[in-house]
């Protein structure tokens, strides 16, 4: 026994010794807490309320020691920044993402989110005119169509006490996605539940094989249950994208929007018939990869903005003089008109501005991931190439250069002249977000419509957070509303 115990502290002085060895002078600290071997993973290893609570406080530690660490997962090093500055400079240097991403392949492809480099670069100069201004602005009518009728179904819950409005904003984003950027109508509540669920399962698994080191090996995780249940709910998911897809395409070949009008009764041209235009004249595109376009498209396109929406008529219902600030300008700016009109979105500056304090203030996205194909000098470190870079935006948005009062709820702040300029919540560098003016037009469009209908109540501090891939809430969101009078 006394042999096992001298081997074995033998191995971790060996161990810690070798790795010491190793690091450069230039390198940042290491995050303390780490284990032979396991290094840091043990903490990370937990339920996912629990998740989300340890990254709500280990992201000021990185932040108290400088705002960047080093952190270990058996072999492999990985750094987590929180530093504003330097997590902008890996993002402009470094737009390969981490292999942690190809989980998400055999669902996503090579669509944006997935794509290794070489095809990103290619494929996003293509697709970024798809997302232009011009374009966005045709949306207008649908996404004050859509907010009318989420304004209707909400009508059903009004005065009847508490509810979780997460399934009305779920559903609703994803009519407008496949409407707008995929030119389909898919109001069918029975597919479209179909695949909202099937959506949170395969979120579960991609979560669970992060955690569990020996399925991340493409061999290891090709033999495991949780492959064959990931595959299960992926032919679900396929089966919603292969049905967008058929409807639309048939479309197209009848030409039916051959002078580019866009789908019956409508004025705008989806995103999907710039891909097939792009595929059918220049053979830009195979199949295979307007596929994964589409995946990507559904779910980055709809299960954000749901998200962002469900917290902001949380804190809403939590902030009654913000609420109210919120339906004083936008009863100033509509009047008495029944729809948002574009001029009239530049004009919701307090409305914007509490979207994207409710993104500060819950990060959606807290986490994106870069390979580092070369060393990357910041301003008191050298990042060595080869390894991952965590960048951690939720860090970056409780940095303590937003001020004394960084974990309040206090969308004022964007109006000041001298608010931070680290807003990440669409990522950074060149690698950001492409949806999202896309996604500011529909979210603001659609809190116009319900905040002037309805009051909301809420208390935020009674909602339990938990840590997939997004952000959400474990407790349901619930808020009670009353139309107003
Ligand atoms: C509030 C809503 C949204 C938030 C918070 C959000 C957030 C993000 C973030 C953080 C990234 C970077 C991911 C990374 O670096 O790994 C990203 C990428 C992306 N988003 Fe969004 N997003 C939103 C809405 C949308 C919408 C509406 C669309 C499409 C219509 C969209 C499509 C995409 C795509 C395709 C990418 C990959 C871009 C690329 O790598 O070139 N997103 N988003």
């Amino acid at each position: 026994m006394l042999a096992v115990v001298l081997i074995f502290i033998a191995c971790v002085l060996y161990w810690r010794w070798r790795r010491q060895r190793k690091v450069k002078a230039t390198e940042p600290p290491e995050l303390p807490g780490g284990w032979p071997i396991v290094g840091h993973l043990l903490r990370l290893v937990t339920d996912s309320c629990t998740l989300y609570d340890r990254i709500d406080v280990g992201h000021h530690e990185v932040t108290q020691m400088g705002g960047v660490v080093r952190a270990h997962t058996g072999t492999r090093t990985l750094y987590l920044l929180t530093d504003p500055d330097d997590s902008l400079t890996v993002a402009t240097a470094s737009m390969e993402k981490d292999n942690f991403y190809n989980f998400a392949e055999p669902w996503l492809g090579h669509g944006l989110i997935t794509a290794k480099y070489e095809i990103w670069k290619h494929h996003r100069k293509l697709l970024n005119p798809a997302f232009s201004q011009i374009l966005l602005d045709t949306f207008m009518d649908a996404f004050n169509s859509q907010s009318k009728k989420m304004v209707e179904n909400l009508e059903n819950e009004a005065g009847k006490g508490f509810f979780d409005h997460s399934i009305y904003t779920r559903h609703n984003a994803l009519e407008t996605i496949c409407m707008t950027a995929l030119g389909v109508d898919f109001t069918d509540t029975n597919l479209n539940s179909k695949y909202v669920q099937a959506l949170e399962q395969v979120f579960k698994t991609l979560y669970e094989r992060l955690f569990k080191v020996w399925l991340h090996s493409r061999k290891t995780f090709a033999w495991s249950n949780l492959k064959k249940k990931q595959d299960a709910y992926l032919s679900i998911l396929h089966n919603m994208s292969n049905t967008v897809l058929q409807r639309r395409k048939a479309e197209f070949n009848r030409k039916i929007n051959a002078d580019t009008k866009g789908i019956p009764g409508t004025k705008f041209k989806p995103f999907i018939d710039l891909i097939f235009e792009l595929s059918s004249e220049k053979e830009l595109f195979t199949d295979k990869e307007i596929r994964d376009h589409v995946d990507t498209i559904l779910v980055a396109g709809h299960d954000t903005t749901a998200t962002v929406l469900t917290f902001t008529m949380t804190l809403l219902g939590s902030y009654p003089d913000v609420q109210e600030k919120a339906f004083n300008e936008i009863q100033e700016v509509l009047g008495g008109k029944k729809d948002v009109e574009k001029a009239d979105l530049t004009k919701l500056v307090y409305l914007e501005a509490v979207l994207k304090e409710t993104m500060r203030f819950y990060t959606i996205v807290p986490v994106i991931a870069r390979r580092l194909k070369e060393d990357i000098k910041l301003k008191n470190y050298t990042l060595s190439g080869h390894k991952t870079c965590i960048i951690v935006l939720c860090g970056i948005h409780k940095h303590p250069i937003w001020g004394q009062d960084v974990n309040e709820f206090k969308p004022e702040r964007w109006l000041a002249p001298d608010c931070p300029k680290a807003f990440s919540a669409f990522g950074l560098g060149k690698r950001n977000c492409i949806g999202k003016t896309y996604a500011m037009m529909s979210m603001k469009t659609t809190l116009a419509h319900v905040i002037r209908h309805f009051k909301i109540e809420a208390d935020h501090t009674k909602m339990r957070v938990k840590i997939g891939v997004m952000i959400k809430s474990e407790t349901g969101h619930h808020i009670s509303i009353v139309t107003r009078t």
